[in-house]
């Protein structure tokens, strides 16, 4: 599924790529990895004339192991979408070149996802011809970006533009933190990590105070909006343009996340082929796993959701491309519909990952445990995805805010957008498409049961919200009595359009591919599709959907597509064609040895460097030869 990197060997024949080791390492070390990473992936690509997407296809197959992610994920992208020409041509080619080493810094200690509340002020000061940056408060401190503990030497810092007395709300300025002959952080700023995290520890996460630093008029990012020299704020855009580094991460945090499910599921699956335990027969050979119902039931649907995830990057890739296009020849007409639908499809990709992870640690049994499995350590690094860019639930309500302007025009006859354009239709003259059990193996019926459901869902909070106002209550209270079915309505949607971009998918490549590979996706997609109504059979059946007799015949057919799926699984998961060096488990490699690997694994761990442990010395030696302990 994944472009082939034609450079793959040459990435991993360098011993810096070979990382068996990375599981010693410490805090520093993970960090000085990643950046010497970065630097020689960026050497390769000079000495083998790679392009920029062969670079990008390179920081894949490492898993994101690499260093500099906020500075080429949001920086960069950031000076592209909100600065002026003249500012692109003063910062980019530093940034390109690593001359300037950037971060995003937005989220505060106090604040992060309600940007108006942010504190961090640029008030403008016309005697200089600058703005003077401040945190006033604790809880003003920039708080979370990556790469500032450390690394950055300038920052895209946020901040309440200040004229005057009056505040202009939040706009992006270019701030220097460090020197760039020492790295010594400059006047005013105090800067620094903000700790260890449970994952994604090779990243220097950090704080930053901000005490009256100047900087000249020009460092505001002024493609949206600017102050003259005699301080008059002239916008020209809507002040959510500023927001569009955060939708650009969005649609990558699909990607992301459907990177790491790739990896979970190829680990559970192969390792379930080889793993053997116990038999369905009294004295029959012990079974493979993989042929257990149950642990298809817990494999398979991270399986799916990497084909799902992988049709529906690709789409929305294909939307943003042509929204962002519009927008940076200033129209904005797609904004809405983009954000509408990333900031809801970044909350249910993460959440779809994150759970059918810990679903693939579980399937490896106790060996799922250990570092060396790779899962419990991707599903660490994964949990992040659910809060970064954007609190999932509040990443679904600004979905479903979207969803209600859009069900309110259908309501007044008036053009909806295309990735809403079901709620135009009579949600009434639905009848159940499945009318007998062989009638479930057609997706695109399952496909129309989705959308009744989402369709019912958006109008039926809609109504609720209207009694609610009709009674008397004021609009927030009212919305927020609705608040969990809004975020119920983001989700159905959401779950429609990866069902659609599947269906959609399969259909188009049916027409190019052969049938045998066209009936294993058909499956799958089916699989897919039966799967989502079982777990979320409650909200079928209330959307009605489908009645009983139709969960019924669903249940029974999506057992049936486990075992359909079954012989093709490992074959599904080798299509990925992820290089054993990218997943870096030891249970999930391709020539099936898990146990050796294993076993490899622990005789590389550091404890195991000695015979006898230092400790051996200190405590146990006189425990064991009954010497009376020293005071300790
Ligand atoms: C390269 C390798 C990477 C590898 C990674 C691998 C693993 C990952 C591991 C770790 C993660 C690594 C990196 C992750 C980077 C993460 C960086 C960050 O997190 S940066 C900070 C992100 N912060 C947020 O996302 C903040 C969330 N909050 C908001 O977006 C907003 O405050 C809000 C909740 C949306 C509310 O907006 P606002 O305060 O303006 O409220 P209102 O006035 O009510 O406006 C709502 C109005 O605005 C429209 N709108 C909102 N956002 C947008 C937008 N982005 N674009 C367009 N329009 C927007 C919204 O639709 C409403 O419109 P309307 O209904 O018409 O009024
Ligand atoms: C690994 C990592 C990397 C990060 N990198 C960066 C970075 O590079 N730059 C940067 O600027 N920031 C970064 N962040 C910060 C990140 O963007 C924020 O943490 C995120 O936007 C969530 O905001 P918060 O932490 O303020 O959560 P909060 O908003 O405090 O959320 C707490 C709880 O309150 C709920 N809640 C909040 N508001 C509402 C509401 N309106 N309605 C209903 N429920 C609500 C949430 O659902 C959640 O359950 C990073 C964070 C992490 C974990």
């Amino acid at each position: 599924m994944q472009k082939t990197f034609k450079n793959e060997k040459i990435l991993f024949a360098e011993p810096l790529f070979q990382c068996d080791g990375l599981a010693g390492f410490t805090r520093s070390e993970l960090y000085e990895n990643a950046i010497h990473r970065t630097l020689r992936i960026n050497q390769l690509k000079k000495e083998h004339n790679w392009t920029q997407e062969d670079f990008d296809i390179a920081i894949r197959c490492l898993n994101y192991e690499v260093g500099f992610v906020i500075h080429l994920s949001m920086f960069i992208p950031a000076i592209e979408r909100l600065a002026t020409d003249d500012q692109k041509a003063k910062w980019l080619p530093l940034a390109e070149s690593y001359r300037i080493l950037g971060t995003y810094a937005q989220t505060e200690l106090g604040h992060g996802t309600n940007l108006m509340a942010l504190e961090t002020t640029a008030t403008f000061d016309p005697r200089t011809d600058e703005f003077v940056l401040r945190t006033p408060q604790l809880s003003s401190m920039k708080w979370w970006p990556g790469s500032l503990g450390k690394t950055a030497t300038h920052a895209i810092v946020l901040a309440q533009l200040i004229i005057g007395n009056k505040n202009y709300g939040m706009n992006p300025f270019m701030v220097q933190l460090r020197s760039l002959e020492d790295h010594m952080p400059l006047p005013g700023i105090i800067v620094g990590d903000i700790g260890a995290k449970l994952g994604a520890n090779s990243n220097d996460n950090g704080f930053l105070i901000l005490n009256d630093v100047r900087i000249p008029r020009e460092n505001m990012l002024a493609r949206n909006s600017k102050v003259t020299k005699d301080g008059r704020y002239i916008q020209t855009s809507t002040n959510k343009a500023n927001y569009a580094t955060m939708v650009l991460v969005r649609l990558s945090i699909i990607r992301w996340a459907e990177d790491t499910i790739k990896n979970g599921s190829l680990i559970a699956i192969r390792y379930s082929a080889v793993r053997r335990q116990s038999s369905l027969q009294a004295g029959g050979p012990e079974m493979q796993v993989l042929d257990y119902q149950t642990q298809q039931y817990k494999i398979f649907p991270s399986l799916a959701a990497s084909y799902a995830l992988f049709f529906t990057y690709e789409a929305m890739m294909k939307e943003y491309e042509i929204a962002y296009a519009q927008i940076m020849r200033g129209n904005n007409q797609l904004l809405g519909q983009i954000h509408g639908q990333l900031s809801g499809l970044k909350a249910f990709a993460s959440d779809l990952v994150t759970y059918e992870l810990e679903m693939c640690r579980r399937s490896c049994g106790g060996h799922g445990y250990l570092k060396a499995s790779v899962v419990g350590e991707t599903l660490l690094h994964t949990l992040p995805l659910v809060t970064v860019e954007g609190d999932n639930t509040v990443m679904y309500l600004q979905c479903a805010r979207y969803l209600l302007k859009q069900i309110a025009k259908a309501l007044a006859g008036q053009d909806v957008d295309e990735p809403t354009s079901y709620l135009k239709k009579d949600i009434l003259s639905y009848t159940c498409p499945v009318q007998k059990g062989e009638h479930c193996t057609n997706p695109n019926y399952l496909l129309k049961i989705y959308t009744q459901r989402a369709h019912s869902a958006i109008a039926s909070v809609a109504r609720q919200l209207q009694f609610d106002l009709e009674s008397g209550k004021d609009q927030s209270s009212a919305f927020n009595n609705n608040l969990v079915s809004l975020v119920q309505a983001a989700k159905a949607h959401c779950q429609l359009c990866l069902m659609k971009n599947f269906v959609e998918s399969v259909s188009a490549l049916e027409r190019t591919c052969s049938e045998n590979l066209a009936s294993v996706l058909r499956q799958l997609c089916l699989y897919f599709g039966l799967h989502g109504i079982v777990t979320a059979s409650g909200e079928f059946l209330e959307s009605e959907a489908i009645g009983l007799q139709q969960l019924e015949w669903i249940k029974a057919e999506e057992l049936k597509s486990l075992a359909a799926i079954r012989p093709n699984a490992v074959a599904l998961v080798d299509a990925f064609d992820l290089h054993d060096q990218t997943v870096m488990s030891a249970l999930g490699r391709y020539d099936g040895n898990a146990y050796q690997h294993l076993f490899e694994a622990a005789k590389r761990e550091p404890m195991n460097q000695t015979q006898v442990p230092p400790a051996y010395y200190k405590y146990l030696r006189d425990l064991i030869k009954g010497q009376p302990l020293a005071k300790l």
